[in-house]
């Protein structure tokens, strides 16, 4: 059996569909092959077919339809064909030149051609005398003729029962059977075809009714017979020796030894073409696999009759697999409803072991040598037999298609055999797998974006097989053991062939005679088949033969095939039907299997993957927002309690410094004169009229003033009431003593005045501490309940945003309330520096005193004595018993003047604090008396700056502004 060398085989593998002609293939007879027997060649008839005959047309290349094609390859292979090609036996040559896109193409417009034309053209079938007819034949409309056998009903040839599969009502439309779309051939045999094509006889003139019954009882099963031309050209469809052929009655007489009449659905005389043979014995069948039912068409035949040029053809006239093809894809553009999925797989017995042509690699020398991974059969209840694993390509065009198979035929292994020189030694199986599934109607209301369509995916197999043919014993011992198996797997065909109609067990199931089931097991043929011949899919078989004379000892193979195709017609009994809508979701692997809802599936799947990576995607970019703004907020957190905590520092190192400036005045005594008084009757008056200003200050800050002030008030009142200086009196020390203060009880005595406003002093501190406590609290607070509207604001999108401000507000808000701080604790520290510089100064004035000229200052003395001496004693009598001011002795007139300067100063600098004048300065410890400002120092140093000027022994103040302890 020839290879498949005519189809072109592609320089290297590409899934791809090529945009353009392919170049023609140098030598597609690189394959596994084996030595020639030594037979001479011009024995063969193959050999001898290749002369041309005298009747033969030579190709037109003006008629042709490959003239028209402007590939270039295309030219060189009709130049390459019209150099001495017999159409009867095409030339080796031509194959190996013509390219792919030589292979007929759809029709792109409806063109009505008088289909095989030719066909009507051979001269009509000589029936012998002796052989009548054994059933009414039926011409076809038009010139394209087809008989049918009304004892071989077939959905394939249209007069199968209706009930079961139902026709297409395409052909029922067109009763005429010559559809607008025809294939048109040429003489020298291209076509081109379509998927309208129609050629159905019973379609056209209507099965009779009383046929009905048998097309029930025989089911699908179409079987036609090809008779090979002579090897030397001679015309098969006369009579030849014992033999008659009768194409119109499907005929076929035998007058030898075991000689009678057989009928099948189709005879093919040596004249008719392979487009007649496609149109005849497969078109209908791919059209119904197109529509949902499996469909299988085998050719079987001794070798070298003519099954891969059946199946195959030439460049020039393809055979059943490339018209099957392009009718498949003329099909897909006719159903624009439906969507489709073609894919392909390509394998080969060969002896007893299956092999997967795709899958193939390829040697240095270019011959295509099948992998050694074993193929194994499985069976499942939905898929029935299949091979497995398998390589499956999937196809979108016609040429992706034919490549791939071209690819695999390569690989295919061929020998050279008695009687043909490229025998194909396997049996090769095609199966395109057709899903199909209704397409999403434009403006549908349903999920566009899945496309997923109300109805299933529909699947379907076409399964082309090329079987490997049966010979007599060769010589050669490889020929020998590949003989063996070849034959002893058609020989189990047969034998199941003929046991099909023998008996059945009680579930309807073929068995044997003896009751044993079919030894589908017995060959990997058999058991491929096996869905197939049980009647799972629509059957076509064609079975080709070469009439000889009876002296050829071929004879017997002939009858043997013609024994097998009669037996075949009436023992299988199809009951295919249109596959069932499959979802994909269900499980095994008959769900797995749908690959188009399985690719809907994984591309919903992978949606839902980008779905979800978006919003991971999203949810990740929130998150990292949240977090620069969490650190954002911490860092502003970090700083604020930073700030706070020095600022605590701060002031409890006030309180502890005033704490000892308490004690030091408990230990040393308040002098009784009042300067302090004074002193603080001024601030406090300031303080009064100063309070209006600060309204900058907080209301909580407010209230601890409010304290301070409370405090200090009273003494203020006492001293704004008192009219001081005019009715005081100055001491020598420089401090100042006010009568009024003495009448006013303890309010007039200095140490009571002074202890009252360092209690004051430190209740203020003390509320000042509770206040910053509050604060540090409410910081957290606010950062705690910034944080949670953080995450609430991240749940809730853009409400993060929005709320932030009142967070800032609040930070900001706290902040002022500790600016405002600060600026009362600076307050504050001046006042305590000028209550303890005017402590020393008082209490520097009364040491001073005392050792100059105690005698001379009794007063001074009884103060000093006062001072220490319980209240109400002699100190206080004294004072209060003396209405006048005490005057200093002479030689300390000119001191006197310096102290009183120096109170003014005080009373001055303590003014000039309270105005805030040097509320952003500290003073300037180098120069003593003098107040200078500081212009870049900071809040925190010149908050906690000592009043040096008044401070005889100022205490040297560190960085953070807290003097030493
Ligand atoms: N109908 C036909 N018209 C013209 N040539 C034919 C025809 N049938 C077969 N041939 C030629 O006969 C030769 C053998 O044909 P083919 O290889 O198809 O036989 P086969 O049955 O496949 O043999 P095998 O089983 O050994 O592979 C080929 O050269 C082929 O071109």
């Amino acid at each position: 059996m020839a290879s498949m060398s005519a189809l072109p085989q592609p320089s290297r593998p590409s899934s791809n569909p090529p945009t353009s002609s392919l170049p023609p293939i140098p030598n597609p007879k690189a394959r596994k092959s084996t030595p020639a027997p030594d037979t001479p060649r011009a024995a063969s008839p193959y050999q001898l077919s290749k002369l041309r005959t005298p009747s033969s047309p030579k190709p037109s290349l003006a008629r042709s339809p490959l003239s028209s094609s402007n590939s270039t390859s295309n030219l060189s292979a009709i130049r390459s064909a019209s150099s001495g090609r017999t159409p009867g036996s095409p030339d080796k040559s031509l194959r190996r030149t013509i390219s792919i896109a030589s292979f007929p193409q759809p029709p792109k417009a409806a063109s009505r051609s008088s289909t095989a034309s030719s066909v009507s053209g051979i001269p009509g079938t000589v029936t012998p005398a002796s052989v009548k007819p054994k059933r009414s034949s039926r011409l076809s409309t038009g010139t394209t003729s087809s008989y049918r056998s009304s004892k071989t009903p077939s959905l394939l040839n249209g007069s199968a029962d209706g009930n079961s599969i139902l026709a297409d009502p395409r052909d029922l439309a067109n009763p005429e059977g010559s559809p607008s779309h025809s294939r048109s051939s040429s003489a020298q045999g291209s076509v081109s075809t379509s998927a309208t094509t129609f050629e159905d006889a019973d379609d056209a003139t209507g099965m009779s009714k009383s046929n009905t019954k048998q097309k029930e009882a025989k089911g699908n099963v179409l079987v036609s017979v090809r008779v090979r031309p002579d090897a030397n050209g001679g015309d098969m469809s006369r009579t030849q020796g014992e033999w008659s052929v009768d194409g119109r009655q499907g005929l076929i007489s035998y007058r030898g030894k075991e000689g009678g009449d057989y009928y099948y659905d189709n005879v093919f005389t040596s004249h008719e073409n392979n487009a007649k043979v496609y149109d005849s014995a497969a078109k209908r069948l791919v059209r119904r696999v197109m529509e949902g039912y499996h469909g299988t068409v085998f050719a079987y035949g001794m070798t070298g009759t003519g099954k891969t040029f059946s199946m195959q053809g030439t460049a020039t006239s393809p055979g059943v697999i490339p018209l099957a093809i392009t009718d498949i894809f003329s099909f897909i553009r006719e159903t624009p409803h439906r969507e489709f999925l073609l894919r392909v797989s390509y394998l080969e017995i060969y002896n007893e072991k299956i092999h997967d042509l795709l899958s193939a690699s390829t040697n240095g020398a270019g011959a295509g040598v099948p992998q050694q991974e074993e193929i194994k059969l499985r069976e499942d209840s939905k898929r029935g037999v299949y091979a497995t694993p398998l390589k499956e390509e999937i196809v979108q065009s016609p040429t992706q298609l034919l490549r791939v198979i071209a690819r695999g035929d390569h690989a295919r292994r061929t020998s050279s055999t008695q009687f043909n020189s490229r025998s194909s030694r396997s049996h090769a199986v095609v199966q395109i797998v057709v899903e199909s599934r209704e397409r999403v109607p434009a403006g549908s209301s349903q999920d566009k974006r899945s496309g997923i369509a109300p109805g299933g995916v529909r699947v379907s197999t076409l399964s082309l097989i090329d079987l490997a043919g049966s010979e007599r014993a060769a010589d050669d011992k490889e020929r020998r053991t590949e003989g063996a198996h070849i034959n002893k797997s058609l020989l189990t065909l047969g034998n199941i062939i003929s046991k099909l109609s023998e008996s059945k067990d009680k579930q309807g199931n073929p068995t044997d005679k003896d009751g044993r089931h079919l030894p589908y097991r017995d060959s990997k043929l058999t058991r491929l088949l096996q869905s197939a011949l049980s009647g799972g899919s629509l059957v076509s078989i064609l079975c080709t033969v070469q009439m000889v004379s009876s002296i050829n000892a071929n004879s017997g193979e002939t009858l043997n095939t013609l024994k097998f195709a009669a037996r075949a017609k009436n023992s299988i009994v199809s009951h295919a039907k249109k596959a069932e809508e499959t979802y994909g979701s269900g499980g095994g692997d008959s769900g797995s299997r749908v690959l188009l809802e399985r690719y809907r599936m994984e591309i919903q799947a992978l949606r839902g993957q980008l779905d979800t990576q978006a919003k991971a995607q999203a949810e990740k970019e929130m998150k990292w927002d949240e977090q620069q703004f969490e650190k954002e907020a911490q860092a502003r957190h970090e700083e604020q309690v930073l700030e706070m905590q020095l600022a605590r520092t701060a002031l409890k190192e006030r309180i502890e410094h005033l704490n000892r400036l308490i004690l030091s005045s408990k230990s040393t005594g308040v002098n009784s004169h009042g300067s302090l008084s004074a002193a603080f009757g001024r601030l406090s008056r300031m303080s009064a009229t100063e309070s209006g200003t600060r309204s900058l200050r907080s209301s909580a800050s407010q209230s601890t003033l409010g304290a301070a002030h409370s405090s200090i008030r009273p003494i203020s009142f006492m001293s704004v009431n008192s009219n001081e200086p005019s009715g005081g009196m100055l001491f020598p020390n420089g401090s100042f003593c006010n009568d009024e203060d003495d009448d006013l009880g303890e309010f007039g005595d200095g140490k009571a005045s002074l202890q009252r406003q360092v209690t004051a002093l430190q209740a203020d501190l003390g509320d000042k501490n509770r206040y910053i406590s509050t604060l540090e609290r409410r910081l957290l607070q606010a950062r705690r309940s910034s944080h949670s509207r953080m995450s609430m604001g991240v749940k809730s999108g853009n409400a993060t945003i929005s709320e932030h401000p009142d967070v800032m507000a609040l930070v900001r808000e706290k902040d002022m309330e500790i600016n405002e701080l600060r600026i009362q604790l600076d307050d504050k520290d001046r006042m305590l520096a000028a209550l303890r510089s005017a402590a020393r100064h008082r209490d520097l004035a009364a040491v001073t005193n005392e050792s100059q000229s105690p005698e001379l200052n009794p007063q001074a003395e009884a103060a000093i004595s006062g001072r220490n001496s319980p209240p109400g004693t002699s100190g206080t009598t004294e004072k209060a018993a003396s209405p006048e001011p005490v005057l200093l002795p002479t030689r300390l007139g000119v001191k006197e003047e310096d102290r009183g300067k120096n109170m003014d100063e005080v009373s001055r600098m303590l003014d000039e604090m309270i105005q805030g004048r040097v509320g952003s300065g500290h003073f300037d410890k180098s120069a003593i008396g003098n107040v200078h400002t500081a212009s870049n120092d900071s809040r925190r140093v010149s908050s906690s700056a000592e009043v040096a000027g008044l401070n005889p022994t100022p205490l040297p103040v560190d960085v953070a502004g807290s003097p030493p302890t």
